[in-house]
């Protein structure tokens, strides 16, 4: 956490510090890692191994892979071994890593054996490495910069803040003390709205990828196998066909009126955020639950403004979409 904000803060803490030094260069590793993925998403083998400078990329993303590997290795054999020095039937913590290790052991207490012993066994290390990683690289810059986006949206449109802040007061009473529970936060029509709305406009994934397994022909073309096929994720979220004014933030057409979106009948991949089919996001309902919770806590319990009300969003696209920088200003609600 102190190197987190460390990184986020201007000012540093001077002094040499492993218990900020070390898992820097771990969160440096997990956005080196995200940003090296590139190169295998956008060029052949052929480029990754003779291109010089592409090479000597993928070289040091390969190299960056091998640190992140093993120090989550170091992570998963110490808290395997905490746990087992800890009696079964004893509470353990939860945490991620801590439900990934236990999951299919004797102290799984949603075990639940389905007869097919490849998925009813415990998981190996390498496969909770492979999970771990997946997570951060799928959960926290998508999640973040999602909120990030609804924050400048929402402040953006007093009107949308307003409409927001009423039916958080309404079923959360208290702004002192929020106690957040799955089926309230399933209430919030308004603001499941304003996430599908500004997801719409500002898709964190902004193309999603399909290979060709076996010949196909989509909408009179023919592809072979081998092919990548990039869909374009912007393109779609913003098409007349699919939207009416597309361009306008409106997170009304979301609102009590799923099925008929201002008058165009929805199509089912017309909104592409969480992808879809059988490679859909698999944490598409932690994703809402963590967006729906942020709001509430901070709108809640605080007034949020834009410093500036005429600044445009800043927004980097890569493979994905992040916020550049937003200022805002915070203060506790009367
Ligand atoms: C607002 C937040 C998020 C957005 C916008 C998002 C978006 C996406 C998209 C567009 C895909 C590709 C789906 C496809 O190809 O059809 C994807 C895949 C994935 N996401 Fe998310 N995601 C979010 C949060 C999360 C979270 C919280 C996790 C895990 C904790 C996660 C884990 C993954 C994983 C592991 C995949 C790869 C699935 C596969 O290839 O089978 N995502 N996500």
């Amino acid at each position: 956490m102190a190197s987190y904000y460390n990184i986020l803060s201007n000012k540093k803490v001077k002094n040499s510090n492993t218990a900020i030094e070390d898992p820097e260069r771990f969160i440096q590793g997990i956005k080196n890692h995200l940003s090296g993925f590139t190169y295998f998403l956008y060029f052949s083998p052929f480029l990754r191994h003779h291109i010089p400078f592409i090479k000597d990329q993928v070289k040091a993303t390969l190299k960056n892979r091998d640190y992140l590997f093993k120090i989550l290795d170091l992570i998963i054999k110490k808290r395997r071994k905490e746990i087992e020095e800890i009696p079964v039937g004893d509470e353990l913590r939860n945490d991620m890593l801590t439900s990934l290790i236990v999951t299919n052991t004797v102290r799984d207490i949603n075990r639940t054996n389905i007869g097919i012993d490849n998925i009813s066994r415990p998981m190996t290390d390498d496969e909770i490495r492979a999970n771990l990683l997946d997570s951060f690289q799928g959960g926290i810059d998508t999640t973040a910069n999602t909120f990030s986006f609804i924050v400048y949206y929402v402040c953006k449109h007093h009107h949308v803040k307003k409409k927001k802040i009423d039916e958080i007061d309404s079923i959360f009473l208290s702004k002192t003390s929020l106690h957040l529970n799955y089926d309230d936060l399933l209430k919030l029509e308004y603001c499941d709205a304003i996430i599908n709305e500004v997801s719409r406009l500002h898709p964190i994934v902004i193309e999603l990828q399909r290979y060709v397994k076996n010949p196909c022909e989509i909408a009179g073309h023919r592809f072979e196998t081998g092919t990548v096929i990039h869909i374009n994720t912007n393109g779609i979220h913003t098409h007349k066909d699919y939207w009416t004014n597309p361009e306008i933030f409106d997170p009304n057409r979301f609102y009590k009126n799923k099925k008929n979106l201002n008058n165009k009948v929805r199509n089912k991949f017309s909104l592409l955020t969480f992808g879809g089919g059988l490679r859909i996001c698999p944490g598409r309902r932690l994703a809402i639950i963590e967006l729906l919770s942020l709001m509430v806590i901070l709108f809640g319990k605080y007034d949020v403004e834009l410093v500036d009300m005429n600044a445009l969003l800043k927004v980097k696209s890569k493979a994905t979409t992040t916020c550049g920088e937003l200022p805002i200003k915070i203060k506790l609600r009367k």
